[in-house]
C-alpha cells in the first residue's frame, strides 16, 4: 500500500463537492475520495496564473514543506497532482473555516478561548522551529478551524528553512511583520514568535497593535519604533504576555517553551501541548 503522499493522484479520484472558499490563486473545493469515501479540500490552482506571478518556486517549497509536517494544529497536505493546466493539492477539510472570519463577526474573543488558541499556535510553532522551519506568514487569514474548533496553520506559501535574508517583495498587510522583516534585515524563527504576539493582541483587542488603517508607512513607523498600548481591560498576566512577545530585538521575544507555562496560558489550559 503506497502513502497517500506518495501514491500518483488524479481527478478522476475525486467527487467534486461545494467551492469553501476563493484566494488570490487558489479556489478550494469540498472533495471525496471514491473508493475510500475520504473527505477533503482540494485546492486547485491555475499554472498560467502561478507562471505569470512567479511563484511556482515557492508553490513547490510549500508542498514540500507542508507535505512532511504532522501536527494536530497544522493543516495536512496529503498530496498533490498536475493535469495539462492546473496544480491540486489535496488537503485536510477544516470544516469551521477561516479563523479571520470568526474574529471579524465576534470583534474579539474572551482571554480563555483566546488562550486556547494561542496555546494551539505555541505547541504548532514549536514542533515547526524544531524542524528548522519558519512560518513568517503568521495571522488570522491563514488559520483555519476544525469541526471540534480547533486551530489548523494553512497556507505555508511564505514559510522558509531558517535562517533566511528575504528575497522575494513583501504583499500584503504589514501589521505582522516584525521591525526586522519590515526593515528588511536577516531574520530566523523569532519572527514567529512576534507574530504570535500580534495574534494574541488582535484576539483580545479585536484589531493589530501596530495598525494605521491610513498609512503604510505610519504603520512601518510603529512596529519599527514598538509603539504598544495595551488597553486596560486587558488582563495583566495577558498583557505581560503580549509585551514579552513584542520585543524589538528577536532574543528578547519570550521562548515557545515559556509562552507555554506562562501564567496567563496556565490558568486557562492547565495542561498546554
Ligand atoms: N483545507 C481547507 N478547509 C476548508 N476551507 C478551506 C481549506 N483551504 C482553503 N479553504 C478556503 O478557501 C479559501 C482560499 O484558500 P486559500 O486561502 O488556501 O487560497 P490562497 O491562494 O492561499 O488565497 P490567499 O493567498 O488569498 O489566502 C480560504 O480562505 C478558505 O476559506
Ligand atoms: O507543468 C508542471 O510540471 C508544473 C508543475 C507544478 C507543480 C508540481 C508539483 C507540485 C507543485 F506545487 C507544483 N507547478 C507548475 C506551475 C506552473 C507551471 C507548470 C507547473
Ligand atoms: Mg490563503
Amino acid at each position: 500500500r503506497s502513502s497517500s503522499s506518495s501514491r500518483h493522484w488524479s481527478l478522476s479520484d475525486f467527487d467534486i463537492g461545494r467551492i469553501l472558499g476563493k484566494g488570490k490563486f487558489g479556489r478550494a473545493y469540498l472533495a471525496r475520495e471514491k473508493n475510500t469515501g475520504f473527505i477533503c479540500a482540494l485546492k486547485v490552482m491555475f499554472k498560467a496564473e502561478l507562471q505569470e506571478s512567479k511563484i511556482e518556486k515557492q508553490l513547490r517549497r510549500e508542498v514540500e514543506i507542508q507535505t512532511h509536517l504532522r501536527h494536530p494544529h497544522i493543516l495536512r497536505l496529503y498530496g498533490y497532482f498536475h493535469d495539462e493546466k492546473r496544480v491540486y493539492l489535496i488537503l485536510e477539510y477544516a470544516s469551521e473555516g477561516e479563523m479571520y472570519k470568526l474574529l471579524q463577526k465576534q470583534k474579539t474573543f474572551s482571554e480563555p478561548v483566546a488562550a486556547k488558541y494561542i496555546a494551539q499556535m505555541a505547541s504548532a510553532l514549536e514542533y515547526l522551529h524544531a524542524k528548522h522551519v519558519i512560518h513568517r506568514d503568521i495571522k488570522p487569514e491563514n488559520l483555519l478551524l476544525n469541526a471540534n474548533g480547533d486551530l489548523k496553520i494553512a497556507d505555508f506559501g511564505w514559510s522558509v528553512h531558517a535562517p533566511n535574508s528575504r528575497r522575494r517583495t513583501l504583499c500584503g498587510t504589514l501589521d505582522y511583520l516584525p521591525p526586522e522583516m519590515v526593515e528588511g534585515r536577516d531574520h530566523n524563527a523569532s519572527v514567529d514568535l512576534w507574530s504570535l504576539g500580534v495574534l494574541m493582541y488582535e484576539f483580545l483587542v479585536g484589531v493589530p497593535p501596530f495598525e494605521d488603517i491610513n498609512s503604510h508607512k505610519a504603520t512601518y513607523r510603529r512596529i519599527a519604533k514598538v509603539d504598544l498600548h495595551v488597553p486596560p481591560y486587558v488582563s495583566r498576566h495577558a498583557s505581560d504576555l503580549i509585551t514579552r512577545l513584542l520585543q524589538y530585538d528577536g532574543a528578547d521575544r519570550l521562548p515557545l517553551d515559556e509562552v507555554l507555562k506562562h501564567p496567563w496560558i496556565l490558568k486557562h489550559i492547565p495542561n498546554p501541548r
